[in-house]
């Protein structure tokens, strides 16, 4: 029987902008592009380490996060994609290669303190195909885990929605498992 774990993550960035062009390089604002697991867990006990490739023209554009929080804080002045691999834990699973768009400008948001900024989010799932019985361990570790909704900022509704749906998905599927044991 297939032993399938779905685990969701978000990835994307926030931006601010420095409300001025500097005179040195002609930079405006300051972002960081990150990828995450969206609940709350320890996902280095998974994920063995994040790569983010920026524009070219970047210093060392190739950025290894070995350890949570897996993202890259920049300046710069312009829009362009970036690669993300992230390389798990279990040597059987191949790396997952995403890529995401950073936006300067928008959807930007009001917050609290009167700053604005832009924040994009996007919510995807790695689907683990027969890990390892260690592996599976780990990951069903994080089960159940409420997510960091503080860090949440669009279509709240809808991830929380989708990650309902999918905790029942795993619920059912260990369900199953243990019958199968
Ligand atoms: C495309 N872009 N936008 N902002 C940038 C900043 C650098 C580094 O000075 C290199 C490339 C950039």
């Amino acid at each position: 029987k297939k032993k399938r774990v779905v685990r969701p993550v978000v990835y994307g960035n926030t931006a601010t902008p420095f409300g001025f062009k500097r005179e040195s390089d002609g930079h405006t604002h300051n972002w960081t592009v990150f990828f995450r697991p969206f609940l709350a867990e320890d996902a280095s006990r998974w994920i063995r380490k994040v790569q983010f490739k920026l524009h070219d023209s970047y210093q060392n554009p190739l950025r290894v996060i070995e350890k949570p929080p897996y993202e890259v804080s920049e300046t710069g002045w312009g829009e362009f994609e970036i690669q993300i691999r992230v390389f798990f834990v279990d040597p059987n699973e191949k790396p997952l290669t995403a890529f995401h768009y950073l936006r300067l400008f928008q959807p930007s948001f009001q917050l609290p303190n009167g700053k604005t900024q832009v924040i994009t989010e996007f919510y995807d799932e790695i689907i683990f195909q027969e890990p390892t019985v260690t592996m599976f361990k780990t990951l069903t570790a994080g089960e159940g885990k409420k997510p960091d909704v503080k860090k949440f900022h669009n279509d709240l509704l809808q991830v929380n929605k989708r990650t309902a749906e999918i905790a029942t998905l795993a619920t059912e599927e260990i369900k199953a498992e243990i019958e199968d044991l």
